[in-house]
């Protein structure tokens, strides 16, 4: 059963590593990297402002361009936080390998939507270290690295709740990566159509948009994930976090 969502949302600052560095990019699109510099320092001065969780994504891994898979173990290892390891998690090889950096949990992305078969198989064995990444434009989802298309997200998040999966990460790509505000109706679409929790990604721009998205806690969002805004210096992450326990 599904526990009812109540309390505070769950903030988690994103490292996205790509050739070892920290970076952002715009809308996911590979070639649109502003760099920050070691992921380990990122991470570390996250957990530092009071973070209870990291989510740490391997870029090169989710395109295909090769992986920072021991950079990753590295920072896994580092935290004393929880850690949502996303990028690349493709298969038994690549879910091993994740699993074994002690994270929390997983984030699958391209696996749900070319290899529904094994998602299934996972999320009854591993139940909620699993979460699926839902990254969409408009209604339709993207895979590999958001480079292709993948099918439709209602179908999609209908099979994968008939199958059990746990919790998704809603990531609207036209949004990700631009300090635009995340997209609220998209994510009040998606938490009417599932009764498990949602992690709200890409956008966040203010203390405004984190206020926004914990007024939807009650709706089913139970997390956000901040990237850009914490590296461009937008807010703090102990103001981000002040601003949602107010709400
Ligand atoms: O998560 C992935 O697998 C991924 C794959 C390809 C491109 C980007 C990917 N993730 C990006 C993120 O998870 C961002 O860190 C997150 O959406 C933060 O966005 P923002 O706050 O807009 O910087």
């Amino acid at each position: 059963m599904t526990v009812p969502p109540s309390g505070t949302l769950e903030l988690l600052p994103a490292v996205d590593v790509r050739d070892g560095q920290a970076v952002r990019l715009v809308h996911g699109e590979s070639g649109s990297e502003t760099s920050y510099g070691s992921p380990l320092q990122a991470a570390l001065a996250w957990q530092r402002a009071g973070a209870e969780w990291l989510h740490l994504v391997d870029l090169d891994a989710a395109f295909g361009t090769g992986d920072n898979r021991a950079l990753v173990r590295e920072v896994t290892e580092a935290m004393d936080i929880k850690v949502e390891l996303s990028g690349g998690i493709r298969d038994d090889a690549t879910l091993a390998a994740a699993l074994a950096t002690g994270c929390t949990r997983v984030n699958l992305g391209t696996a749900a939507l070319e290899t529904p078969e094994w998602v299934a198989k996972v999320i009854a064995e591993h139940g909620d270290k699993i979460a699926v990444g839902l990254d969409v434009r408009g209604t339709t989802l993207r895979g590999r690295g958001w480079t292709r298309d993948g099918g439709d997200l209602y179908e999609t998040l209908a099979r994968l709740d008939s199958e059990g999966c746990a919790r998704y990460v809603v990531t609207d790509i036209a949004k990700d990566g631009t300090l635009q505000g995340p997209n609220l109706e998209l994510l009040r679409n998606v938490c009417a159509a599932t009764d498990k929790p949602v992690v709200a990604s890409g956008g966040v721009s203010s203390l405004d948009d984190l206020r926004a998205l914990a007024g939807l806690v009650p709706a089913g969002v139970e997390g956000a994930i901040v990237g850009k805004a914490l590296y461009a210096k937008a807010f703090t992450l102990e103001e981000a976090l002040e601003a949602v326990a107010a709400v």
